[in-house]
């Protein structure tokens, strides 16, 4: 697949993940924010996440992937055995105590393609990142978000700190007033 000024999905995808890891490695002191959580969703937005895995290891960091639903097309399957080579842990579930003992998590849950309420077992991630008190990052859209209105009242979605929109800002973060980054390829107009 690819989009129309001829990039495949892969090419977007590490773009998009070399682009998030570059963010936090400016944001994001080594030192104090050694050890990363990467939450990943079953689609491309997941995908973000599981590129950025590499580079931030290539950085220095620590990396763990919860994974909780395996995307079993080709491109997931081949990311997963790069993440293998490079000895990155992925696992299924995480309890609240083995996420509390991250300094960082990257919201990779949900991008544009999101719809309605987070479905078991997202919804229960979503409730302990945020339970969590820690530094949290979102990946183009902070989950959960309705990606044409935002943030909308009693909706379950990712408190994160930081947003990185990649191509360009989704309407429903039109009043987003956390931190903001835009990353990616950039389509011309
Ligand atoms: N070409 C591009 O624009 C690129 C975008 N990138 C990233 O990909 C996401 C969009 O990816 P997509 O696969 O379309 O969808 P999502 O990752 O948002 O999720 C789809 C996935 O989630 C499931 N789902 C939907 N709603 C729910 C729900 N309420 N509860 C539980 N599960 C839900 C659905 O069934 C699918 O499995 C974009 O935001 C960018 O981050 C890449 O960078 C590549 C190029």
């Amino acid at each position: 697949m690819s989009d129309d000024v001829g990039y495949t999905t892969e090419q977007l995808m590490e773009l998009a993940g070399l682009s998030v890891s570059n963010v936090i490695f400016k944001e994001y002191n080594i030192k104090k924010f050694k050890k990363i959580l990467i939450c990943c969703g079953p689609g491309n937005n997941g995908g973000d996440g599981l590129v950025s895995a590499r580079h931030l290891k290539e950085f220095g960091y620590d990396i763990k992937i919860i994974y909780p639903k395996i995307n079993n097309k080709l491109l997931f399957t081949k990311l997963l055995k790069l993440l293998e080579h490079y000895q990155i842990p992925v696992v299924q579930s995480i309890t609240q105590e083995e996420l509390n003992q991250h300094d960082l998590i990257i919201d990779a849950i949900f991008g544009f393609s999101f719809k309605g309420e987070p479905r078991n077992p997202f919804d229960e991630l979503i409730r302990m990142i945020n339970k969590s008190n820690k530094a949290v990052i979102s990946i183009d859209v902070p989950s959960g978000y309705n990606i044409n209105i935002g943030d909308t009242t009693n909706s379950l979605y990712v408190d994160s700190e930081m947003n990185i929109s990649l191509m360009l800002p989704k309407e429903g973060l039109k009043n987003y007033k956390k931190k903001h980054y835009l990353g990616g390829r950039f389509l011309p107009t």
